[in-house]
């Protein structure tokens, strides 16, 4: 399919009125960024924030202008209270930094190089925080919630500690997925921080618990970088093993920016076996190399579906390509996850697979692909029962 072009897009926005004056929301330079990944298209439009709750008609009726643009697939709408110009996540870029050791996590391509750094703002400390895992897709709607959230049990039911970041700000679905919805962060004993809601033994932070459903996302002031850090550093995390972070889709600013500002210890890539040739998964993976954060590995979701009642498998879709992708790009192919309806359900429902099917196939192959998550940590930072062979939070600084 080819992808969309910005003008399309412009045309698509310009039928949006703000209902207020009648006038299209280009002509009124409402929109402040147009973030193009192949299908996927994310757009910021800056408003007044004393009409926030008024204005989700308006965000609905621009996603799906944008949505109905040849060529795309996913169209999310975020507003803004910040009126910046040129990309929607201008957060502040990072360049230069300390250098990550070549070949760090098992079998991937070397990680030789610097990792961004600059001057001025302080870096994010989380000393309690023995590794950050981020779980990232080139596109929207592989299931890479999904496979955050059975991965964060799987990580966890090897007896790790385990903390879940919602980083996706323009769609946050691990409260639904957790069976979270009404809950709401609490203040913690530790001044200034929130205690996150919990859900089977795990700890999870999500902008969703933050704002109302029914109301659009305002970003204000420092954007959606600054939440996702406040976010990451104002919750009373504990100590964690591990930290999973459910990334937002696609390969933009904010993915840059969040593979470059926070002190990720690997990353590992879902894509469904149909993206044509996985270039989006490819896309994924070269941004983290970008920024010189190790690539765990690829993870094929949705790869196959296996008949319930007589064990045939169909490959719906082209089977095996995040396989041979992986061989290609050098990186290790963690493993696949069929395409079942239980696992939709249990995502949907708020009953992860891994937590209610616990000695089910689904499980075991989640758990096999956390046994080759867990075993890259350890390469990275040391087991577990020993201290940590490298700091996670080098001293970098960003301008
Ligand atoms: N292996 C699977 N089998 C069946 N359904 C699945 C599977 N993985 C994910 N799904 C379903 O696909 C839909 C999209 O999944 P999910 O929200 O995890 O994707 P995502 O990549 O995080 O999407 P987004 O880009 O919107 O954040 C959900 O309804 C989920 O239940």
């Amino acid at each position: 399919m080819t992808s969309p072009n910005r003008e399309q897009i412009i045309a698509a926005l310009n039928s949006v009125i703000d209902p207020v004056d009648g006038q299209s929301i280009v002509a009124k330079d409402m929109v402040q960024g147009i973030d193009i990944n192949d299908q996927t298209v994310n757009i910021m439009i800056a408003v007044d924030p004393q009409r926030g709750p008024s204005l989700e008609d308006l965000r609905q009726t621009a996603e799906k202008a944008v949505a109905a643009v040849n060529g795309v697939t996913t169209a999310r709408v975020a507003l803004t209270a910040e009126r910046a110009k040129g990309a929607p996540d201008s957060a502040p870029k990072a360049p230069g930094g300390p250098s990550r050791p070549a070949g760090a996590a098992s079998g991937q391509a070397g990680q030789v190089g610097q990792r961004p750094q600059g001057g001025g703002q302080k870096p994010l400390e989380l000393p309690d925080v023995r590794s950050i895992i981020t779980v990232a897709s080139g596109k929207g709607g592989v299931g890479k919630s999904t496979t955050s959230v059975n991965l964060a049990l799987s990580l966890a039911a090897k007896g790790l500690k385990v903390g879940l970041l919602d980083a996706d700000i323009y769609g946050p679905s691990l409260p639904r997925m957790l069976g979270l919805r009404d809950a709401k962060p609490k203040p913690s004993d530790i001044d200034g921080k929130m205690t996150p809601p919990s859900a089977f033994g795990i700890r999870i932070m999500s902008i969703g618990f933050m704002i109302d459903e029914e109301q659009p996302v305002i970003w204000r002031g420092p954007m959606a970088m600054g939440a996702l850090e406040q976010l990451l550093r104002d919750t009373d995390w504990g100590v964690l093993d591990v930290m999973v972070v459910d990334m937002p889709p696609g390969t933009g600013d904010i993915q840059l920016s969040m593979a470059q500002r926070v002190p990720v210890t690997g990353a590992v890539i879902v894509s469904t076996p149909q993206d044509i040739a996985l270039l989006d998964a490819r896309k994924g993976l070269n941004m983290f190399r970008k920024v010189n954060v190790p690539v765990f590995g690829l993870i094929e979701n949705m790869s196959y579906y296996k008949c319930p009642e007589c064990g045939h498998i169909d490959h719906v879709f082209d089977h095996g390509g995040a396989h041979k992708a992986a061989d290609e790009l050098n990186v290790p192919f963690l493993g696949e996850i069929p395409l079942d309806l239980k696992i939709r359900l249990g995502a949907d429902e708020g009953k992860p697979i891994v937590h209610s099917d616990p000695d089910g196939e689904h499980t075991k192959a989640y758990g096999a692909i956390a046994d080759k998550i867990a075993a890259a940590i350890d390469e990275q930072v040391g087991p577990v029962s020993e201290p940590k062979k490298k700091s996670l939070f080098p001293k970098i600084s960003f301008k």
